[in-house]
């Protein structure tokens, strides 16, 4: 299992990192546009093998997608991350044109790949991979939901006061401060519904508080996160890779489904050795529903402005 990972700096090295840690790929290539920049991240992550107990082989290498050749899974990390006070769709005008590049070079070297889109603004920039690539809809995915319903249950768990582990929980829409739906209807601690244990008001805290989990970690670390983002990749390629079959809310192209077309936004798919192997249709609330229309609007109006 060969899998490349562009964007050798905060997201991409963590991903690399936790993909080796895992230790279920027998190959990692990292690849970067700075001069020297992944050969330094793989020599150090590989110092790491020994003392963390993993076989995969990470290497570096600068732009030259040779070295990517035949990778089954290709995840695009390359591009600029917010600063405090920014959204991610202020993001469009640098990383659409990394995205689409990016997008392009590896599907000529690996024209079988699973692609996996995380920079932001993340639903556009998997709507123009999969513009700029053609590559078939269960074969680009991007990767935001998983992130964010990490972010949920950890929300949930705090206010519980419970463990993590008693927790399940997941959000859809888009990947954006005020696109996130979490689906705080059908949160459980244990099969019980989180509403037994907690208030509206309390729970309308947890919702806000997960919707913005991006921007509170921007403006505590001057730039955004990356150990949880590095993590909930990792958990999409492992699923991929050992065709786990797991369900997860990532963003896919629809055609029909949840009413909606020639979109990526957030809804639940299983994740299996095919990449998408089945997109879920939930019965929502009405006022999932609207939410999920307005959040799509929104995506709608960021991928408004991309040149295709
Ligand atoms: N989808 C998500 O949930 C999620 C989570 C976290 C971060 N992100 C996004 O991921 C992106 C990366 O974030 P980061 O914190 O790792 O940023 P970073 O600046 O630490 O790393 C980005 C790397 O991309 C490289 N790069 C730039 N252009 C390139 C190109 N054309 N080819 C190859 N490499 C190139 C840079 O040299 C840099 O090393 C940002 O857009 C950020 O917003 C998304
Ligand atoms: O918040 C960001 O800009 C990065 C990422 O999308 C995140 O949710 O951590």
């Amino acid at each position: 299992m060969k899998v490349t990972v562009v964007g050798a700096g905060a997201v991409g090295a963590s991903c690399a990192e936790y993909i080796a840690i895992k230790n279920f790929a027998s190959e990692v290539v990292l690849l970067d546009i700075k001069d020297g920049f992944a050969e330094g991240k793989a020599m150090d992550l590989m110092q790491t093998a020994s003392l963390n107990g993993f076989d995969t082989k990470i290497t570096g290498i600068t732009n030259d997608y040779s070295a990517t050749a035949n990778s089954d899974i290709c995840v695009i990390t390359s591009g600029i991350p917010r600063k405090p006070g920014m959204t991610r769709e202020e993001l469009i005008g640098i990383n659409a044109g990394i995205v689409k590049a990016v997008s392009s070079s590896l599907v000529q070297h690996s024209p079988n790949t699973i692609l996996i889109v995380v920079s932001n603004p993340m639903d556009t920039m998997a709507y123009l991979a999969a513009k700029a690539t053609g590559l078939p809809k269960h074969r680009i995915i991007g990767m935001g939901g998983a992130l964010d319903s990490a972010r949920f249950k950890y929300r949930l768990a705090e206010a519980l006061g419970a463990p993590i582990s008693d927790v399940d929980g997941m959000v859809l829409g888009g990947h954006s401060d005020t696109g996130m739906i979490p689906l705080t209807r059908l949160a459980t601690r244990n099969s019980v519904p989180v509403s037994a244990f907690l208030s509206a008001d309390r729970l309308e805290q947890v919702k806000e508080d997960t919707k913005v989990g991006g921007a509170t970690l921007t403006k505590l670390l001057g730039t955004s996160a990356w150990y949880a983002p590095g993590a909930a990749v990792s958990s999409l390629v492992q699923a991929i890779a050992c065709d786990q079959k797991k369900l997860f809310p990532c963003s896919v192209y629809l055609e029909g489904e949840y009413g909606m077309n020639d979109i990526c936004i957030g809804v639940p798919v299983i994740l299996g050795k095919n990449g998408i192997e089945k997109i879920v249709e939930m019965d929502l609330s009405d006022a999932e529903k609207a939410n999920m229309l307005e959040s799509a609007e929104a995506v709608r109006k960021t991928n408004g402005l991309l040149e295709l």
